[in-house]
C-alpha cells in the first residue's frame, strides 16, 4: 500500500452520467476533482440502461410508425432483423468499451482513478485498484457519492439460484430467448416486454400491481392494451412463489395457483436498491445499504435530519433516491457541482427554491418518458397525486387524434392528453401525453409547469399548424378561455 495520501478539492465516487457532471461543474468552478470508478466510465445509463434499452426499442417503433401511414406501409414488408438491431445496440454501447468517455473526462480536466472506493473517515477514502493496489485519498472540501443503484431481487424461493436476468442482461443480451418471464410491472418491465415481443420472444409479465402504477390510469391502460396486442401474456396481481432453473437451462416459474410457466430466461424488474452496501458508510456514521437522503443542495443528511458535521458529503443521482432518472440526476449534478465550488471558494450560495444551487424541480416537475408503444410522457403531478397533495384541481382531457397534425402524422392516430390545473393559481400542475411520438411534447409541458405560466398567458403560446403540439390549444379550449383568467 502506498502511504502517500492524494488530495483533491473534490472526490466523486462513481463515474456514471451523474458523477461525471458533478466533477465537470466543479472543475469549471475552479476546483480540482477526482472521479473514482469501479466499472465503466459512463455507468449504467450508457451501457446497461437508457441507451441500450432505447436502441432495442427504436427499430420496432420506426416500423410501427411506417405501418400506420398508408403509402408508406406498402414499403414495409419484412420482419424486424433482430441481429441488426442487436448490432446497432452494440454501437450505442461502444461494445462496452469506455475509452470515448475516458477521453471526455480527461478533456474536461477531471482526474480519473479506476477502482473501488470505501470511506475510511471524514473526507477520507481508500481505493482498491483493478491490480490490487490501494490508494489513499483525502478531499480538501467535499466528497460526492454518485454510486447509483442496482436491481432489487425479490425474496422468492429459488430465484437467486436460477441465474435470473436483471436489466443488465436484458439490455446487453447477445441473442433473444424464445420465451421470457418478467417479474415486475414498472418501466423496465413495460419497456423490455415491448422490445422483446417485437423480436418474436413470447413474453409473460407477472406484476403485483397494474402496469406503470404511478402514471395516470389512462396511460397504464393504454400500455396494458398495447402489450396485449403485441401478444404479451399479462398476469396482473400475480407474482412467482418459486423459481427453478433445470439442468437443461429451462426456468420453471411457479405461480400462486400452482401453474408452472416454462421459459428460457426470467427477468427481474422489481425496482432498485442503493449501491451503498460496500461503501464503508459505517466509517462515517451512516448505515450501509441505505439510500443517502439529501437536502435540496444535495448535502447528505444524517439520522438527525441535518447535514453531516462539516457539510462535506453530497449525494447525487440514483443513490439519493430523489428521482431515479438520468436527466434529473444530471440536473442535481449541475446544482451540486456548482454549490460545491461556490462553498469552497467562498462565493454566495443561491439556495432559495429555484435558485442556482438547489434541485427544486425534483419535487414538482420531473419529466419521464416510458418508451412503450405508445410512449407515455408525463411531468408534474397526476390528477390523483395533485388531489392527494391538497390542490383544488380541474382535470382537462383531450383525444390527440382529433388534432390535425396528429391525423397527418399517423393514420387513425390514437392518443390522449391530460392537463391538471391548479384552480387557485390558474397554472398547470401536471401533464400526461400518451400516443405515438408524444415524447417530443414533454419539454413544452415542463416549461409550463416550471415557469408557472398562467393559463391566460399560455393562450398566447401559439402552436404551429399542423403539428401535434396543437393539442395545447385544444386543452386550453376545453378548459375554457373565460375560466383561464
Ligand atoms: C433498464 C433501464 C433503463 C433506463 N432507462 C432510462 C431512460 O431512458 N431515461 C432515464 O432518464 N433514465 C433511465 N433509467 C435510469 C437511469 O439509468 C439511472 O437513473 C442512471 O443511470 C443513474 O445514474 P447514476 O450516475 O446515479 O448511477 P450509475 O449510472 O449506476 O453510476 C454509478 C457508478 O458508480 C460506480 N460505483 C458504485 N460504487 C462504487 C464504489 N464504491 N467505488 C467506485 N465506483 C463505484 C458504478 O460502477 C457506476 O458506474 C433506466 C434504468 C434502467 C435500469
Ligand atoms: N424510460 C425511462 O425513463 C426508464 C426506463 C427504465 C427504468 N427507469 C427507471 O429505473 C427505475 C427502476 O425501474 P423498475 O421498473 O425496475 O422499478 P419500478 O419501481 O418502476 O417498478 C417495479 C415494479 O415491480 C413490481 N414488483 C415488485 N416486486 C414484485 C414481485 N415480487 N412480483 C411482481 N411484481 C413485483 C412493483 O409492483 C412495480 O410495478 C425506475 O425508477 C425508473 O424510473 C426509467
Amino acid at each position: 500500500m502506498s502511504t502517500d495520501v492524494k488530495e483533491y478539492d473534490l472526490i466523486v465516487i462513481g463515474a456514471g452520467a451523474i458523477g461525471e457532471n458533478v466533477a465537470d461543474r466543479a472543475v469549471q468552478g475552479g476546483l480540482s476533482a477526482l472521479l473514482v470508478e469501479a466499472e465503466l466510465v459512463g455507468g449504467e445509463c450508457s451501457y446497461w440502461a437508457c441507451m441500450p434499452s432505447k436502441a432495442l426499442l427504436r427499430p420496432a417503433e420506426a416500423v410501427h410508425s411506417a405501418q400506420h401511414v398508408n403509402g408508406a406501409k406498402q414499403a414495409v414488408t419484412g420482419e424486424i432483423d433482430v441481429e441488426a438491431v442487436l448490432k446497432r445496440r452494440d454501437s450505442f454501447t461502444s461494445n462496452w468499451d469506455d475509452s470515448g468517455q475516458v477521453a471526455w473526462v480527461k478533456g474536461a480536466g477531471i482526474e480519473l482513478l479506476r477502482g473501488h472506493a470505501v470511506f475510511t473517515g471524514v473526507k477520507e477514502l481508500q481505493v482498491t485498484t483493478p491490480d490490487g493496489e490501494t490508494v489513499r485519498l483525502r478531499a480538501r472540501h467535499a466528497v460526492t457519492a454518485s454510486t447509483g443503484s442496482t436491481s432489487l431481487l425479490p425474496d422468492i424461493p429459488g430465484l437467486a439460484d436460477a441465474r435470473p436476468w436483471t436489466s443488465r442482461e436484458a439490455t446487453s443480451a447477445k441473442s433473444v430467448p424464445a420465451r421470457l418471464v418478467i417479474i415486475g410491472g414498472g418501466v423496465v418491465a413495460a419497456e423490455m416486454a415491448t422490445a422483446y415481443s417485437s423480436f418474436g420472444t413470447r413474453v409473460t409479465i407477472l406484476s403485483r400491481s397494474k402496469l406503470l402504477a404511478k402514471e395516470e390510469d389512462f396511460a397504464s391502460l393504454a400500455v396494458t392494451e398495447s402489450l396485449r396486442e403485441l401478444g404479451v401474456d399479462l398476469r396482473i396481481g400475480e407474482s412467482a412463489t418459486e423459481v427453478h432453473r433445470d439442468a437443461e437451462g429451462i426456468v420453471h416459474t411457479t405461480l400462486r395457483d400452482g401453474t408452472v410457466l416454462d421459459s428460457e430466461e426470467i427477468l427481474v424488474a422489481a425496482g432498485r436498491l442503493p449501491r451503498t452496501g460496500d461503501l464503508g458508510l459505517e466509517a462515517i456514521g451512516l448505515t450501509p445499504h441505505q439510500w443517502l437522503e439529501t437536502d435540496d443542495t444535495l448535502l447528505v443528511l444524517g439520522d438527525d435530519g441535518k447535514p453531516l458535521p462539516g457539510e462535506w458529503l453530497y449525494a447525487t443521482g440514483d443513490v439519493n433516491h430523489r428521482v431515479l432518472l438520468t436527466h434529473q440526476g444530471k440536473y442535481q449534478a449541475r446544482a451540486a457541482g456548482d454549490v460545491i465550488a461556490a462553498r469552497a471558494t467562498g462565493q454566495a450560495v443561491s439556495d432559495a427554491p429555484w435558485g442556482r444551487h438547489v434541485a427544486t424541480a425534483d419535487h414538482q416537475s420531473v419529466p419521464q418518458v416510458t418508451f412503450t408503444e405508445p410512449p407515455v410522457a408525463s411531468v408534474g403531478l397526476t390528477s390523483v397525486a395533485a388531489e392527494k397533495a391538497g390542490y383544488r384541481t380541474k382535470v382537462v382531457d383531450y383525444e390527440i387524434g382529433y388534432v390535425a397534425g396528429a391525423s397527418v402524422h399517423i393514420d387513425g392516430y390514437k392518443g390522449h392528453a391530460r392537463m391538471v390545473v391548479d384552480e387557485d393559481r390558474k397554472v398547470v400542475l401536471g401533464v400526461t401525453f400518451v400516443g405515438p411520438d408524444v415524447q417530443e411534447l414533454l419539454t413544452s409541458a415542463t416549461m409550463a409547469i416550471v415557469g408557472e405560466i398562467p393559463l391566460d398567458r399560455l393562450w398566447h403560446v401559439v402552436p404551429a399548424y399542423p403539428t401535434i403540439s396543437e393539442v395545447w390549444l385544444r386543452l386550453l379550449e376545453t378548459y375554457g378561455r373565460d375560466a383561464s383568467a
